[in-house]
């Protein structure tokens, strides 16, 4: 049977995802079950091919439905609203923690403490991403960033003893959000004297690399729920240094001229 709204039959019952490994494919396999949605299919691809599809769309005025998140530079290029959420499959607002490998105070203790001290607001790492939107290289969009917030980046850095050089290797996930995190950090251990390097990679290897000490850090685990089953396969070997940025939100996305309002609305 045909949706009363007719959503179904204008998006080919269909949601437009990221990557499977990510935490909010998982909840959103999660809802497809929990909401009791049989004809709807959850596209796998990439957060890039994603918003892609969601700018053509928009170009077009076409209904969408997309796996969002907050902070995004989307919500302010394009009129977007969150479908409710009632069954609360995605969670509450969580956070994004910095996890660091086993060892590092001891080895990097500058470092350490450097991702220790990092938090900023949503409003500073949209502010990155917004630079990288428009076409900034992400190192220079950190760079300006910090330059911009000497009163922040200070808070950061205040009692880290200088690094020697040391190697910090840093894993993360190419969301738009942990682009501009990860490479505001980077450069911040970059001027205070450590040797950076950065690798993207997905969420299990982002965590393994941790947990095995092959990488040193990582900024991107965003907790309680969206990253829960890597924390904890991995918990033991890896060590949380708690939010790096409080309030973050996940669910289905969609622009304001779909005319729903909850994910209930895509049963009918
Ligand atoms: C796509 S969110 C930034 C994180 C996740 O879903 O794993």
């Amino acid at each position: 049977n045909e949706n009363a709204n007719g959503i179904g039959a204008q998006t080919d019952y269909q949601i437009i995802g990221i990557e499977p490994g990510a935490g909010i494919m998982k909840s959103a396999h999660q809802m497809l079950k929990d909401y009791g949605l049989e004809k709807w299919q959850l596209v796998e691809g990439s957060s890039a091919a994603m918003v892609a599809v969601l700018k053509k769309a928009i170009d077009k005025q076409e209904p969408i439905i997309i796996t969002g998140w907050s902070p995004h530079w989307m919500f302010s290029s394009f009129d977007l609203k969150y479908l409710e959420d009632p069954k609360g499959v995605f969670g509450k607002a969580e956070n994004i923690n910095s996890i660091v490998r086993k060892g590092l105070d001891r080895d990097a203790p500058g470092a350490y403490k450097i991702l220790d001290q990092f938090f900023w607001e949503t409003s500073d790492m949209e502010n990155v991403m917004s630079e990288v939107e428009k076409g900034a290289d992400p190192a220079d969009a950190a760079k300006k960033w910090i330059a911009d917030n000497p009163d922040k980046v200070t808070k950061w850095t205040n009692g880290a003893q200088a690094g020697k050089g040391e190697k910090i290797k840093l894993v993360y996930v190419a969301w738009d959000t942990e682009i501009a995190s990860t490479n505001v950090i980077a450069k911040v251990l970059e001027q205070n004297g450590y040797d950076v390097t950065l690798s993207q990679v997905e969420v299990g290897p982002m965590f393994a690399g941790i947990a095995n000490g092959s990488a040193d850090a990582m900024v991107a685990a965003w907790l309680p729920t969206t990253h829960l089953e890597y924390y904890n396969r991995y918990k033991k070997d890896i060590v949380d240094l708690g939010p790096n940025l409080k309030g973050t939100k996940l669910g289905l996305v969609v622009p304001d001229y779909v005319k729903i309002h909850s994910i209930e609305e895509l049963k009918k």
